[in-house]
């Protein structure tokens, strides 16, 4: 068993602020985590420090036994730690099918070169279809993205991240902006991720936070204010005080 993510005492101050205050988190393969907490708590910061975007003031990030405190965000996402929107950009005038085309072939380092010669490899085929039978995304396969209702287009941008082979997954408020009646789309995606990813997911949508995570973190101010099973946040004094005293989040 591999131990997943390991963060210590981790700490990240822009200037004067301190928006990461000495954090401890793990994330063990298959973790279905949610880190939750109002606005300008840290969330989006915790998930740069994790993925390489913003560098550690103090602390240490390990992957399986390894600290990659150091290590750039490219070579993080070579390791596995991938975060929507990180490295998979749209290409909205592009088909389903020819974005996944270009987000496994930019993993296979082959670009656009062969993306020009079209539908080539069997193997890169095989792949892409994998990926849309795990979405549900067939039935939109050929169909232009920009097209496609909203939580459509998130649920192509989760498969063209899933594309890079990731062992960690942070889904960065995946939910935003998606129609209430397309959120299902999200939820059920989530919840047919490869069981052994390890799933971090930050979103103010509570209704899908208590859907998909088995465990969530309450972060306010840069701190952890506890942690524990979805029952034991919801009935936490703290969280709801923080949640019915008018913050959002
Ligand atoms: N690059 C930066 N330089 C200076 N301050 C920053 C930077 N990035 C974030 N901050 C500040 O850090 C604090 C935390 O921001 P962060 O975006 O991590 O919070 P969040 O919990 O993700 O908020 P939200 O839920 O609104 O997305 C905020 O006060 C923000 O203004």
């Amino acid at each position: 068993m591999t131990e997943g993510l390991v963060v210590r005492g981790l700490s990240k101050r822009f200037g004067g602020l301190v928006v990461s205050d000495g954090l401890d988190f793990d994330l063990p393969p298959g973790a279905r985590k949610a880190l939750i907490g109002p606005n300008g708590a840290g969330k989006s910061t915790f998930a740069n420090l994790v993925t390489g975007i913003h560098a550690p003031s103090s602390g240490s990030i390990r992957f399986d036994g390894a600290d990659i405190s150091d290590m750039d965000e490219t070579a993080r996402v070579r390791l596995g730690i991938a975060k929507t929107f990180q490295i998979t950009t749209l290409f909205t005038g592009l088909t389903v099918r020819e974005n996944l085309r270009l987000a496994v072939l930019e993993r296979e380092r082959r670009g656009f070169r062969l993306f020009c010669r079209a539908d080539g490899d069997p193997e890169v085929e095989a792949e892409i279809a994998a990926l849309m039978d795990q979405l549900a995304l067939e039935p939109l396969a050929d169909r232009v993205v920009e097209r496609l209702a909203y939580g459509q287009q998130r649920l192509v941008e989760l498969a063209m991240t899933l594309a890079l082979k990731p062992r960690v997954l942070i889904l960065d408020e995946p939910a935003a902006g998606v129609p209430g009646s397309e959120t299902h789309l999200i939820t059920d995606a989530i919840e047919a991720l490869p069981a052994d990813l390890a799933v971090l997911i930050i979103e103010h949508d509570m209704e899908l936070v208590f859907r998909v995570a088995r465990s969530i973190v309450v972060l306010v101010a840069g701190r952890i204010l506890t942690e524990g099973t979805p029952a034991q946040i919801a009935s936490d004094p703290q969280v709801r005080e923080l949640y019915l005293g008018g913050a959002h989040g």
